[in-house]
């Protein structure tokens, strides 16, 4: 249903009718600055543009999907569809597909991801070191974002290796070219020099695209403000939308100059300020103030709430991750059920987001939601288990609990590599499909050795064989204790550490990869319970299974989490990439020192580095819209090393007053624990 425009408050309805000059809405988070976007669409159809005449730059291809539906909602369908939604890269794209050319670039050029840009470097470079490959992707990412060519570049080199680097990038570019490639800094370094280069090229653009409304504009980077200056002309109009304190990308090169210099660079430019939040309720909307307040100010800002003071914001320690997990999922259960505080809206699934500042913090979260059966998708990073070597641990788990999962059979078969191929699993899987059975049944028939040689049909007996030995082991490995020594003994057996090494050319990578799967193994074996847990006050003895009761239940949980398209889930996902959403109920977890902000042991807190930081809690908290819980750590794993955690020092900038709830967890996390393996048992499907 289309949005009247009464929605729109005086200065968003100011910014939607300023038609004739650049304009820049420069407002807080949560004050419709997006919104002013999407009308501001449908005022220039109104105005007598067509919708591909316009262009609305987000900044995810996930913000320009959403982008698109607000616009639909508004514009209808048959227009929406004709709009420019893109980001800065994918603009590049469609611009380099169609005028490419006049730049030696084939219609159909190939586009590289980091990783191939790393096998082009170490092949053009002639190098086996994935450390050196690195930094010369590192520097030459720089320079072109500089808008160096490899010549300037030799010529600034700052020393022997950077002139190197400098010829390095000379080689690389030949190969580009060679292979009809570009990367990801081309796809806003090309369509520049295209604009900049050539004439037609640039008319056409700015005749076709007559107003560019660029949203999130405090994180464009120097190139990207360039190709808007090139496609809007000296003369031309544009609506850009941002917030000074929302810049969190400036690791990446995003850069406020950018918002410094639109004034001078367009004498007409229009600025708005938005004041109003119609995001959060008042509770929220102060402790982000509170916090952002400590920030030195460039633009002066208000912002002011009219939704009441709503629920405080509530603080609550956890001893370690896990309890944090649990303790959010609990939250969530209890909001949903209308239990927790005084909220009382209703809810689904996806009005909640879990936030977190590393990806890695996502995992103890998926294990707690998947556990309660919760439905949830991982956005801006990878799933916990979908890396990987826990794909390839689960698939041989599934296939110890069900011989017949074939795609699981097929996996385990080849993870590691035992020597049998393609051609054999092909023929394999033919004689299975011709005899309706599954790969494994296939594996003991007799007739199976008119379709294989011997020696293959060796191997996959063999295989056969350690896996009925195998289940047998997890069958009478019950324990804790007894179950760690005999997965171990299982990765040994498989040589799956070698396999990981062997597979990754960066050493780091490779032990990472390996930590996680002892982790895994840990988390398995801790499962299978006989140890006594000390939680503060409590003790918890953990009932024990075998390690196939557990590999059960893995299964159970993998399979729940591929239900797939399910539109109703709960979001967790990185802070960096919550910009521009907002959900009505927001848990922040693992507020700590060291992760928000975020050090490393060795490095150095610049003032710079820690206002970034602190633009980031801001932008968390203000992805609240009814409640906010904000988790800390009392104690925290480093490594392997379980360390004593501090609280973040955002936690006291917030300034929250004593009608915050802060819970005590040592009290009640023994009844949580009890309640939540309760509600699990309850819900385990009979398998
Ligand atoms: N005039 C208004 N009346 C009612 N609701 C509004 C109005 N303007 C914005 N909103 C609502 O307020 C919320 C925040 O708006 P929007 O996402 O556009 O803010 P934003 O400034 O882009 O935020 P962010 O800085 O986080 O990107 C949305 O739910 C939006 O629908
Ligand atoms: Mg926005």
């Amino acid at each position: 249903m289309a949005e009247a425009p009464s929605t729109l408050n005086p200065a968003q309805l100011e910014a939607v009718n300023h038609l004739h000059s650049p304009c820049l809405v420069l407002a807080g988070a949560g004050s419709g600055k997006t919104r002013v976007i999407t009308h501001k669409i449908a005022r220039l159809l109104q105005a007598g543009l067509k919708p591909d005449q316009i262009a609305a730059i987000t900044f995810t291809n996930k913000a320009a999907q959403e982008m698109r539906e607000r616009a639909r909602s508004l514009i209808g369908a048959r227009a929406a569809k004709h709009l420019v939604i893109a980001t800065f890269h994918s603009l590049g794209v469609r611009m380099l597909r169609e005028d490419g050319e006049c730049m030696g670039l084939k219609p159909k050029f190939s586009i590289l991801d980091a990783d191939d840009v790393l096998g082009v470097l170490r092949d053009a470079g002639g190098t086996t070191d994935p450390k050196v490959a690195r930094r010369w992707q590192w520097t030459i990412s720089l320079w072109k974002n500089q808008g160096l060519n490899w010549e300037q570049a030799e010529a600034a080199a700052a020393d022997a290796d950077e002139q190197v680097a400098a010829r390095v990038m000379k080689l690389y570019h030949e190969r580009l070219a060679a292979y009809q490639a570009v990367d990801f800094d081309d796809l806003i370094g090309l369509p520049l020099k295209l604009l900049q280069t050539n004439e037609a090229a640039r008319l056409k653009w700015r005749r076709q695209l007559r107003h560019v409304l660029v949203d999130e504009y405090q994180d464009t980077n120097a190139t990207q403000y360039d190709v808007l200056k090139e496609i809007v002309g000296p003369d031309g109009v544009f609506t850009a939308v941002g917030d000074d304190d929302q810049s969190i990308y400036g690791w990446r090169g995003a850069t406020i100059e950018n918002l410094k210099r639109l004034p001078q660079d367009y004498p007409t430019l229009k600025v708005i300020p938005l004041e109003q939040n119609y995001r959060s309720t008042a509770a929220i909307l102060n402790a982000a103030n509170n916090v952002i307040a400590l920030n030195p100010k460039i633009f002066q800002k208000k912002l002011w709430s009219d939704l009441g003071e709503g629920e405080p914001v509530r603080l609550v320690e956890c001893d370690q991750e896990e309890h944090e997990a649990e303790r959010a999922v609990a939250r969530i259960q209890g909001i949903r059920a209308n239990a927790t505080g005084a909220y009382t809206g209703t809810t689904d699934w996806k009005d909640f987001a879990i936030l977190y500042r590393a990806n890695h913090l996502s995992r103890k979260l998926e294990e707690a939601l998947r556990k309660a059966q919760i439905p949830y998708k991982v956005s801006g990073g990878q799933s916990y288990f979908d890396r990987a070597e826990i794909k390839d641990l689960c698939a041989w788990l599934r296939l110890l609990v069900n011989q017949d999962d074939d795609p699981a059979f097929l996996r385990a078969v080849t993870t590691p590599k035992r020597g049998i191929g393609h051609t054999t699993l092909g023929a394999l899987g033919e004689f299975a499909g011709k005899w309706k059975v599954s790969l494994f049944e296939a594996l003991f028939k007799e007739s199976l050795a008119a379709a294989l040689s011997a020696k293959a049909i060796g191997s996959l007996h063999e295989f056969g064989r350690y896996v009925n030995d195998l289940e047998h082991r997890a069958r009478h490995t019950v324990g804790a204790e007894e179950a760690k020594p005999m997965l171990m003994e299982w990765l040994k057996d498989i040589g799956y550490e070698q396999f990981l090494y062997d597979g990754e050319e960066n050493e780091k990578v490779a032990a990472a990869r390996w930590n996680n799967v002892v982790d895994f193994v840990d988390w398995i074996a801790k499962r299978c319970g006989g140890q006594v847990e000390a939680d503060g006050s409590a003790q918890v003895e953990i009932e024990r299974k075998s390690v196939l009761d557990v590999a059960q239940t893995i299964s159970v949980i993998l399979s729940l989490a591929e239900r797939g398209d399910e539109q109703d889930m709960v979001t967790l996902s990185t802070l960096h990439a919550s910009k521009g959403l907002e959900w009505p109920h927001v848990v922040l977890v693992s507020i700590n020192e060291g992760t928000l902000p975020f050090q490393r042991d060795e490095e150095e807190m610049t003032a710079e580095r820690l206002e970034e930081e602190r633009r980031l809690m801001y932008v968390g908290i203000t992805r609240a819209r009814n409640t906010l819980l904000v988790s800390t750590l009392l104690r925290q794993k480093r490594g392997r090393e379980v360390r004593k955690a501090l609280p973040s020092r955002f936690i006291a900038e917030m300034k929250l007053d004593e009608r915050t709830v802060k819970e005590d967890p040592r009290e009640k996390l023994k009844a949580l624990r009890a309640e939540f393996a309760a509600r699990a048992a309850a819900a385990k499907p009979a398998v």
